[in-house]
């Protein structure tokens, strides 16, 4: 059986200008690169364009490697002066999970992940409770315990960022992990931090959404993954959904219901992310589903 070249993902933003699809599809027929999914987009607020291109070797012109495509590449990137990224599409990026003490987000990506339906790698996780090793050391993840308070913040946002250069990790889910991170994490983590917070964002920002959604007697719960930046549940978002819900509901309907739906929104987060079908647009998001 004819086995399948690699496939390799380019995506990038620019200032946009004339010719820059132009640009790209032109070299990636001079070497020999055969498109397998193309999608762009031109933010005409911003001035800036955004594109994903899956593509793979396709005839002898084709670079050998990465590093090979990436040279091809460098003239383009320099002369639109591109936020670009490429990748082998079989690489899986490596994730550390951050989690507290609910259980529900961390046991679906566990479950998605070690089941194969996850093309990525969890390299750890870290929790500010013990609650939670049992579960996944049993999926064969190692544990890692760090407790939390105002004492020791700054170094137990170290020991995170620790754990993960230990990991090689690439990305930090925060699984229902209900500590805020630091401005100064936060930036160090930029684009590479998604959180799943527990309500349709902009609405019910911070602690104890479902009480105060249920005080105000919503019609429509929700959950929100989004990018961490250092301002509480501002960051740019990238998948979001709803679940209908009425007078009948008490309290902890709404956390049953709203469990099923944040498991759900932040896999499908991660998996984006992971595809490199995510793109920050300033504080909003590009996804080429
Ligand atoms: N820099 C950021 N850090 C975190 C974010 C974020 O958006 N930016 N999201 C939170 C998760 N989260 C909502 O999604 C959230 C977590 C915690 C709180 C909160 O009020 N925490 C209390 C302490 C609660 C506890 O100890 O159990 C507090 O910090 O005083 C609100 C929202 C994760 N981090």
């Amino acid at each position: 059986m004819e086995t399948q070249s690699p496939a390799f993902v380019l995506t990038f933003s620019c200032v946009d200008a004339v010719g820059i699809v132009a640009a790209v599809t032109g070299l990636l027929a001079e070497r020999d690169g055969f498109i397998l999914d193309s999608q762009q987009y031109a933010d005409l607020d911003s001035g800036r364009f955004f594109m994903r291109v899956a593509f793979r070797g396709a005839g002898p012109a084709f670079p050998d490697d990465l590093a090979g495509i990436e040279a091809a590449f460098a003239p383009i990137v320099e002369r639109f002066a591109m936020d670009a990224r490429i990748s082998d599409s079989a690489a899986k990026p490596r994730f550390v999970i951050a989690v507290s003490q609910g259980s529900h987000c961390l046991n679906d990506l566990l479950h998605r992940w070690s089941t194969g339906n996850l093309a990525i790698d969890i390299a750890g996780v870290v929790s500010n409770h013990e609650h939670l090793r049992r579960l996944t050391e049993w999926h064969g993840v190692p544990f890692h315990h760090l407790p939390v308070s105002d004492a020791n913040r700054a170094e137990q946002e170290t020991a995170i960022l620790q754990v993960m250069a230990d990991a090689g990790a690439d990305y930090l889910v925060l699984a229902r992990y209900m500590q805020v991170l630091s401005s100064e994490l936060s930036a160090k983590l930029a684009g590479r931090c998604i959180n799943i917070h527990h309500s349709f964002l902009p609405g019910f920002k911070g602690a104890k959404p479902y009480h105060r959604a249920h005080e105000r007697g919503v019609k429509l719960i929700g959950a929100t993954a989004h990018f961490v930046t250092g301002d509480l549940d501002e960051g740019p978002i990238i998948e979001q959904a709803v679940e209908r819900v009425d007078h009948r509901n008490s309290v902890e309907d709404l956390i049953r219901t709203g469990r099923d739906i944040e498991a759900q929104v932040l896999a499908k987060a991660v998996r984006w992310v992971a595809e490199q079908r995510v793109l920050i647009d300033g504080r909003k998001t590009v996804v080429f589903r």
